[in-house]
């Protein structure tokens, strides 16, 4: 029998969609150990003072602004469209998606303005009201609980906003993208009173420290070479991308050997340039886990 225990912190996540599995395995991998069979609405970690409650995605702002939960992990666009009193904490990396606002490609149309007066269809009426409000062009947002890409063709609406990710539903229904409502992905958020509350926050803070760790380990690839030793200062002072770089002798004095953190965006020119200056031997790792 689960219960739910009244000291631990309690976190929402998403039950059954996009962000589920992702969202499993960041929990799993910064070690907390629990159960999520598909009937299971909520578990206890075992290792860790939280319990997991598994809910659908569009009820998890509203769960922490009421305190039902003291966390909730949920991409920023319902957490922008519940407009709840939470609080976003971070980024967690994953469920990347963009609000966007779109149009028939033979609409003619290529900005919003000339949308005045049209009917757009969403199922975020209230980012979609703020958006078109905030440039003062007065449309009638038609909501929309699915499927809201076939809309234009059915004569529902003019225009749609919708999530894109891979652009292929918009290309489906010969929709184009005419303007950014939302840059979206996953976020941990969390109700404003558990974190001035001083038990749950240092929970929290240590849930978002592992958290870290992981995120910035994603970030990074671990890096050993022999460098020749007339090049050692020009190669620790490389980038950006290289982190205080250890140095250690090698059994022949013309050569050092060097392993450093190299941020992943710039890893293939940094590789590229080690290369040009005599870099040997280079071995490239992943990071578990990087705490800075
Ligand atoms: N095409 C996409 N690519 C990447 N991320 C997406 C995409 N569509 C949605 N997302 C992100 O994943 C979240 C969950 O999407 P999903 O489709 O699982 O929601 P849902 O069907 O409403 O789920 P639920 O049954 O929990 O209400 C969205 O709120 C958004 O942040
Ligand atoms: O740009 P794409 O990669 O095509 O992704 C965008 C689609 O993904 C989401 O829908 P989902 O597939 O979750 O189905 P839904 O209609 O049930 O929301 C979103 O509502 C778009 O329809
Ligand atoms: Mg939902």
């Amino acid at each position: 029998m689960v219960k739910l225990n009244g000291d631990h912190l309690k976190l929402a996540i998403q039950k059954d969609g996009r962000l589920t599995e992702d969202t499993r395995n960041l929990l799993r991998t910064v070690g907390l150990q629990f159960d999520a069979y598909k009937q299971r609405l909520f578990s206890n970690c075992r290792n860790f003072p939280m319990d997991i409650l598994f809910v659908r995605d569009d009820d998890i702002p509203e769960y922490v602004a009421e305190g039902v939960v003291d966390l909730g992990i949920v991409g920023r666009n319902l957490m922008v469209e519940a407009e709840k009193n939470v609080q976003e904490l971070m980024p967690l990396n994953y469920g990347q998606c963009t609000l966007m606002v779109a149009v028939p490609a033979d609409s003619g149309i290529s900005d919003v303005k000339q949308l005045a007066g049209c009917k757009v269809a969403t199922s975020y009426p209230n980012s979609t009201q703020r958006f078109f409000a905030e440039r003062d062009i007065p449309v009638n947002v038609i909501p929309i609980s699915g499927s809201v890409e076939i809309t234009p063709a059915l004569g529902v609406a003019a225009a749609i906003v919708d999530l894109v990710s891979t652009g292929s539903s918009l290309k489906l229904n010969d929709l184009v993208a005419i303007d950014t409502v939302l840059e979206s992905q996953s976020i941990i958020i969390a109700n404003p009173n558990s974190l001035s509350n001083t038990h749950k926050s240092s929970i929290i803070e240590r849930l978002l420290t592992r958290f870290r760790g992981v995120l910035s380990a994603a970030e990074y690839k671990y890096v050993m070479m022999n460098v020749p030793s007339h090049e050692l200062d020009y190669v620790s002072n490389l980038m950006p991308g290289l982190k205080s770089p250890t140095v250690l002798p090698t059994a022949d004095p013309e050569w050092m050997a060097v392993h450093t953190a190299i941020r992943e965006d710039v890893f293939w020119e940094a590789i590229e340039e080690l290369k040009r200056r005599g870099a040997q031997g280079i071995l490239v790792s992943s990071i578990e886990k990087m705490f800075v």
